[in-house]
Order: structure tokens, then sequence, then C-alpha cells
């Protein structure tokens, strides 16, 4: 699975990178609507987030590969992200922790330690398998600023 090819997002900043990992965790769906999956059980999930931007750091990165993989690794691997209240909830769909809003809130989470930093580089796409057969891709909408009309 790491090593696939993904699908591209249109942007046109200058330096894009990707990073995959993968991270182990339960969850359950608690929606009427979604039969065996409200029963709590278990996913390797298999993530690849990709940042784009013009400026690259002091380190000539436009943010450490590692960094995103420590962001969401030790936030979730091996933990029922149901009882990650920050980021999930029980009572609101749009909170649920379904793979849409895991590859959402993978995407707000990068963003939010990407806007601390001085070259301010933009998470473009998230891309999230949760099974072998089922995947979502969020592609943030773009926020027009003073100095960045992308
Ligand atoms: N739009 C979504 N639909 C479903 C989600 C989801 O997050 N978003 N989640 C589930 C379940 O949690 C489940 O983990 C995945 O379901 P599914 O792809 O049906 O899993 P299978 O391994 O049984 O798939 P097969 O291809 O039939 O083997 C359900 N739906
Ligand atoms: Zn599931």
């Amino acid at each position: 699975m790491l090593q696939q090819i993904y699908p591209s997002v249109a942007h046109d900043y200058s330096y894009e990178l990707n990073k995959d990992f993968q991270f182990a965790a339960a969850h359950y769906v608690p929606s009427e609507d979604a039969g065996k999956c409200r029963q709590m059980h278990g996913h390797t999930y298999y993530a690849n987030v990709t940042v784009a931007g013009d400026e690259l750091d002091r380190s000539g990165f436009l943010v450490n590969f590692a960094i995103i993989k420590r962001l969401i690794h030790d936030r979730f691997d091996h933990s029922l992200l149901n009882d990650d209240t920050e980021s999930f909830s029980d009572e609101l769909p749009e909170r649920f922790p379904t793979t849409e809003v895991v590859a959402r809130t993978i995407a707000e989470l990068v963003q939010s330690y990407l806007d601390g930093t001085a070259n301010r580089p933009h998470v473009v796409q998230v891309f999230l398998r949760e099974t072998p057969t089922s995947y979502c891709l969020y592609r943030p909408k773009r926020k027009a600023a003073v100095n960045d009309e992308r």
C-alpha cells in the first residue's frame, strides 16, 4: 500500500511533498444507518498527506516529513478514535469518526501546525484508506488571504 500512486491535486505552488504513514485504530460509527460499523472494530489506516507551498524553511524543507507523521501517528495509533473528544463526537455526524471525518481531521491537525511555521505551507490533500476496498480523499477549500490569492 505504501508506494501507491495517489490521485493528484491541482495547485500552482512551486513545491509539493507527500508523506505516507499508517496507524492502527479502533472506531465505531454511532449512526443507525451504519450497519455493522456501529459495532466497535479496528483498521490499519493508510494515510497520504500532501503539503504544498512556495517557501522553504531554514532546513530547506516545506515541512519535515517526520513531523507530519508524528502529529497524527502519535495521536491516533492504537487508540479508540471515538475517545478523542477533541477531534470526534458521538453526537454530531460531522464529527463521527468516519473515513471522511478522519481524513478532514488529519488535514486540520497538520494545517494547525503549519500555520505556526514561518513559511506557512498548505495541506492540499489527504488520502485515507480505511480498508483494502475503501478510501476517502479530502481536499481543503482554499482560503483567500491578503498576500495569498490561491
Ligand atoms: N462513506 C462511508 N461509508 C462507510 C464508512 C465510512 O467511514 N464512510 N465506514 C464503514 C465501516 O466503518 C467499515 O470499516 C468499512 O466498510 P466497508 O468498505 O463496507 O468494509 P468491508 O471490508 O466490509 O468492504 P467489502 O469491500 O465489502 O469487503 C462503512 N461505510
Ligand atoms: Zn470502520
